[in-house]
């Protein structure tokens, strides 16, 4: 599902933020990525939803060159992966149903289908009856909950997780992970969390990623890393 080829990015100020990255995840693989701060991964996550380009290599996302994608094409790209941050970034004059129908609106779905289709990710998340709330009426949790509604309502294949859970405490941030792995596991979908926590990596066993320096230092299918 995602393939990079020696993949180097180096910004304009000359930090060289990725550095010959070789890397392959398969459909419907959960996936840690963790480093130091200041290591690449949020940049190795944007040159996944083309946010950033590659300054040299290839980055694959299901069969398509992500750097070949002509910019007015690069929303029906973006439809293919979902993505959730630290922050949540929900539009705070609009309601929870409206949040999570934005994406959909944006696509010119039926009123119905949106509607239909907005329940179900809302009931998938715990919030069916937060429908009517704005954001700032929910906690942190449900925040998070509603950016993972968002982002998943288009059903992408691939659903990225930047630090999902670093404004939450350690009760919230295990519902929030057990969300992202049913989400996984109920849709098939593939999911990549960065994350800087230890407990929440250490616990879950799944193939954990070690970026240091813009390259990968250490990639163990059964979790965990050495420190
Ligand atoms: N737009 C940019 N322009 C120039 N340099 C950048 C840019 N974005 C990131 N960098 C630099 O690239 C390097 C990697 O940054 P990146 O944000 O990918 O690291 P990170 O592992 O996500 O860190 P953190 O855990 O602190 O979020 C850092 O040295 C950073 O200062």
């Amino acid at each position: 599902m995602i393939k990079l080829e020696g993949v180097t990015k180096v910004y304009k100020t000359g930090v060289r933020a990725v550095n010959d990255m070789n890397l392959n995840i398969d459909a419907g693989e959960f996936v840690y990525v963790i480093g130091p701060t200041g290591a690449g991964k949020s940049t190795f996550i944007k040159l996944l939803y083309r946010e950033e380009k590659p300054t040299t290599g290839k980055v694959i996302v299901d069969g398509i060159n992500v750097a070949k994608i002509k910019d007015r094409k690069v929303p029906y790209f973006r439809r293919k992966i979902g993505v959730v941050f630290q922050n949540y970034r929900l539009l705070p004059r609009k309601t929870v149903f409206e949040n999570v129908a934005f994406a959909l609106q944006v696509t010119d779905t039926p009123r119905r289908k949106i509607r239909n289709r907005v329940r179900k990710v809302l009931e998938l998340v715990g919030l069916e009856d937060k429908a009517n709330a704005f954001p700032h009426e929910l906690s942190g949790g449900q925040q998070q909950r509603v950016a993972i509604a968002r982002a998943i309502v288009n059903s992408p294949k691939v659903l990225i997780a930047d630090e999902p859970t670093g404004n939450l405490d350690p009760d919230t941030s295990e519902g929030i992970i057990e969300l992202l792995e049913r989400i996984n596991e109920i849709n098939g979908t593939t999911v990549i969390v960065v994350t800087h926590d230890k407990i929440i990596v250490q616990s879950h066993k799944k193939r954990t990623i070690l970026i240091e320096d813009g390259c990968i230092r250490s990639d163990s299918s059964l979790g965990g890393y050495e420190e």
